[in-house]
């Protein structure tokens, strides 16, 4: 992980328990649609990371059914995705069409968001830079191509400068303003599975094969690009994520559970709903 962790890397995570799955995806949009109008009060453009799977989906709908959706300056905002499943463009398993149909195209119709600001990671059989997409590891360099487009001045330069190794090549993303995150039951984050390649992998993003969660190919930022965002949010509900989610807060290995290496510079947040909470 090339970027150096800020200063609110080591705090402890911040735990905050709803009642059940659906007040805990209406707190969240709430506390996104807050968290994005505070950022925008400080720096533009301001970068959001949204994530697949059922709490996350759920959040963005519930951001869209919003009283609070257009306080947000959206011609500011940019949206970027934590994994995505490698699947053809428009697939409804992709979690960039969930995202489409819950929220985005919404966003992009009626509240100014520029479609050139939503960054989907490349699609199966996409042309993306001039090229068709046809693995998850050409997606995953496409996608780091884009995020370094985007880079703000900050971006943290590793130990490049002395000579160093790959590993401290300068990690050239945006500063990430908030990064939504699910969990599955296994504790993976985006799709860093447990005792997988991909949990070390270097640069921003890597394509991942053989995922125990359908579909099996799919691509993902790494955990050197999510130490970038200032703050990161794990969202999790079900009975299923309590063990997984104890072992997290309790700093298990990242290997066992790569929920517990997800951590903003400034702030993390665990939003759970209360059967998540159990472990
Ligand atoms: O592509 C994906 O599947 C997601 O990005 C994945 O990381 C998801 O967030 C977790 O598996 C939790 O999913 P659920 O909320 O549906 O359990």
């Amino acid at each position: 992980m090339s970027a150096a962790p800020g200063p609110g890397a080591d705090r402890a995570p911040l735990v905050v328990v709803h009642p059940d799955a659906a007040v805990l995806a209406q707190a969240a949009a709430a506390r996104l649609l807050t968290r994005l109008l505070d950022a925008q009060s400080l720096r533009a453009p301001v970068h959001a990371v949204l994530t697949g799977g059922t709490v996350g989906i759920r959040t963005l709908a519930e951001v869209a059914a919003s009283p609070l959706r257009d306080a947000v300056d959206w011609t500011g905002v940019h949206l970027w995705w934590g994994d995505e499943r490698f699947l053809p463009d428009g697939d409804p398993d992709r979690n960039a069409t969930q995202a489409r149909e819950a929220l985005v195209d919404s966003l992009v119709a009626d509240s100014g968001l520029p479609a050139a600001h939503v960054h989907e990671m490349p699609a199966r059989g996409s042309i993306t830079d001039g090229r068709t997409i046809t693995t998850p590891e050409e997606a995953a360099t496409a996608y780091a191509a884009e995020l370094a487009r985007h880079a703000g001045p900050d971006t943290d330069h590793g130990r490049a400068d002395d000579g160093g190794d790959a590993a401290s090549a300068p990690l050239r993303v945006p500063r990430f303003d908030v990064l939504l995150l699910g969990m599955g039951p296994d504790g993976h984050v985006a799709s860093l599975f447990p005792g997988h390649a991909a949990l070390a992998a270097d640069g921003a993003t890597v394509g991942v094969h053989g995922s125990p969660k359908p579909p099996p190919e799919r691509v993902s930022l790494t955990f050197g690009a999510i130490a970038r965002a200032r703050e990161v949010w794990v969202v999790a509900a079900g009975a299923e994520k309590a063990e997984q989610a104890a072992a997290a807060l309790a700093d298990g290995p990242v290997t066992d559970v790569p929920a517990a290496g997800a951590r903003g510079t400034e702030h993390t947040l665990w939003l759970l709903d209360a059967a998540a909470a159990q472990g």
